[in-house]
């Protein structure tokens, strides 16, 4: 059962838990003790000398009723109190515990694997993150303490019942089955309504996320009128979603209202016939007309309770689902943390993605030493990236082995070996923040100036000189405030200033003009004297330098060698580049 998932969940918060629960029972205790008191003082001005508090030795009924007021006051007082701690407890608690089942899932996403990544909307989980946990703990703020309070009103309020007339204890108390099989009945009902819901809202978040992101696409397009019915669309689902659990949960309030109004005409209307002949205190008649309230009107806000429950549940569940999902590619105390040198080995390595037919790079053998420049080269869909993704680990070869420093790469701790490879890759990602702050995020203990050197070899400090803010010049979400040659030499400096002995350059300066990216070439002649370098660009000029070159074709590589030993084969890489130098026309 979700409930009790969650529960086991908040196991760390018990104590918080029990106090909160106790001042949820002793408010209940105060609210309910009011009403006694009144048929105390109903008592008292009628009996006077012979009440029931004169009994116990207070015979002036002027005392009496201040005595009676004395209590009162403090009875309210106290409930006041209680009412103060158990809702700062129970909000407290519910805020505890959002908070850690937020992080925690938070935590979860960021360790599954890329694959996880390619079948999720950033939006549906954006949504299960805020919109689900914040359902989450709606329910914890006040549910739980409702389902106490009603529990309390009903043993508290039932056993004053028995005490005073066992005949009308059993009347106000026939609605509270009839209503708790209505509770279960609507449970029954209302979970998948809801279930639906807070999928439609995980659908509408996701949609919205894709469009705001596409913004730009939207616009040169002119789709604007065709993606606001797209969303008014998915948002109608939502509502109509909604709609179908509200008729239900609408329901429910209704019904119980009858189910309370037959519980109480029976004390009201038996229990007076009872005082009339005599055979029920008028006091009591009072304090019973009154408690059939206090029983049975808690009752109602079940209704809003199982309403949040059920809410509440649907996103527990999404919440879980996620939780439970595994990680397939992590690592564990036993893995080698050790330092690379940068030599690095393909050996027939094969790997297809999930659910391809085809393997996105077969057979493939390379044998990189530690400090060479290397290069991929190969047309689009070859298996270059495909390649760089398995030395990152972002997915493990379904055949042959890669080896670092000849330890297979499973063996070697995660973040060891991601953090010893520097990588810019094609979708070049720039956190909102300023130009400095992205480039430190390379290495958050470099010092200022060896910010500014990465930037240097990156070829940006001089751009960053010209901008007015310089360094603090916010990049705007993804980058957006900066051009896509700019945004590609700020994410260079990022992966110099980590400084790893591995570094690896996919299609990263693709975006910059032919004279930036030669200074970045001599600067990258310095950077990979003592690295090694992995460079994979489709504009040849890129990788003349480096000492091999790997031709990929189809995820096979057909051809390696030094640029010049390449250019005397005659083969697919000789005539690239003479497409690329204006040798050959390309074929239409
Ligand atoms: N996440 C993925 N899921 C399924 N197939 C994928 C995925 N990523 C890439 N592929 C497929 O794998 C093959 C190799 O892709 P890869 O990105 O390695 O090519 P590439 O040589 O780097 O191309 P480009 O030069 O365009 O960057 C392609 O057929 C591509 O469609």
């Amino acid at each position: 059962m979700t409930l009790f998932k969650v529960l086991a969940y908040a196991k760390g918060f018990k104590r918080q838990a029990m106090w909160a629960s106790t001042c949820s029972v002793v408010n209940k205790l105060f609210d309910i003790a009011p009403e006694i008191l009144i048929g105390i003082a109903i008592d008292v001005v009628i009996q006077q000398e012979d009440s029931f508090v004169a009994q116990l030795g207070i015979v002036e009924p002027k005392n009496q009723l201040f005595l009676l007021g004395l209590l009162t006051f403090l009875i309210w007082l106290g409930e006041s109190v209680f009412q103060f701690l158990y809702l700062k407890n129970w909000r407290e608690l519910a805020q505890k515990i959002q908070h850690r089942f937020r992080v925690d899932s938070y935590s979860h996403i960021q360790n599954m694997d890329m694959a996880f990544f390619e079948d999720q909307s950033s939006g549906r989980l954006t949504a299960i993150l805020n919109d689900d946990v914040n359902q989450l703990e709606r329910f914890l703020d006040v549910g739980a303490n409702d389902i106490l309070q009603v529990l309390t009103s009903v043993v508290a309020v039932g056993s004053v019942f028995f005490i005073l007339s066992p005949k009308l204890a059993l009347l106000a108390f026939t609605p509270i089955p009839l209503i708790i099989f209505g509770a279960f009945f609507f449970q029954r009902k209302a979970e998948p309504l809801y279930t639906k819901v807070r999928s439609m809202a995980g659908k509408l978040a996701a949609a919205i996320n894709t469009n705001i992101t596409g913004i730009a696409t939207i616009k040169s397009y002119t789709k604007e009128q065709h993606e606001r019915q797209r969303i008014h669309a998915i948002s109608d689902q939502y509502v109509q979603a909604n709609q179908a659990a509200i008729k239900v949960s609408a329901a429910f309030t209704p019904v119980i209202r009858m189910a309370i109004l037959m519980g109480f005409l029976a004390t009201f209307v038996i229990g007076g016939l009872d005082t009339l002949n005599g055979n029920l205190a008028v006091g009591a008649y009072g304090v019973l007309v009154f408690l059939t309230q206090r029983l049975l009107w808690p009752f109602k806000n079940l209704a809003v309770t199982m309403d949040l429950y059920e809410r509440g549940m649907a996103s527990a569940r999404r919440i879980l689902n996620l939780l439970n999902q595994p990680i397939t590619i992590r690592s564990s105390d036993h893995d080698k943390r050790i330092q690379l040198s940068g030599e690095i080995q393909f050996n027939q390595v094969q790997f297809t993605y999930p659910n391809q037919a085809k393997p996105a790079v077969d057979a493939i053998n390379i044998h990189i030493q530690a400090g060479q420049t290397v290069a991929l080269v190969g047309q689009t869909g070859s298996g270059k990236s495909t390649l760089i993704k398995l030395l990152m680990r972002y997915y493990r070869a379904d055949q042959g082995n890669l080896c670092l420093d000849g330890h297979e790469i499973n063996t070697i701790h995660l973040n060891a070996l991601r953090s010893q490879i520097g990588l810019v890759s094609q979708t070049t990602f720039l956190f909102n923040d300023s130009i400095f702050a992205n480039i430190h995020y390379g290495n958050p203990d470099a010092d200022e100036q060896a910010v500014y050197r990465a930037a240097q070899q990156a070829e940006a400090h001089g751009f960053i000189n010209q901008l007015k803010d310089g360094y603090n010049t916010p990049v705007g979400e993804q980058g957006t405030k900066l051009s896509g040659g700019q945004v590609q030499r700020i994410a260079l400096a990022r992966a110099l200033l980590k400084n790893p002995p591995i570094l690896v350059l996919d299609e990263a300066t693709s975006a910059v003009d032919n004279e930036t990216e030669a200074a970045i070439q001599k600067s990258l002649l310095t950077i990979g004297r003592d690295r090694t370098v992995i460079v994979i660009a489709h504009r040849l000029s890129t990788v003349v330098n480096a000492d091999c070159i790997y031709v990929m074709d189809q995820g096979h590589i057909i051809e390696s060698g030094s640029h010049t030993e390449l250019l005397e084969k005659k083969g697919r890489y000789q005539s690239l580049w003479a497409i690329q130098t204006g040798q050959i026309k390309s074929p239409e």
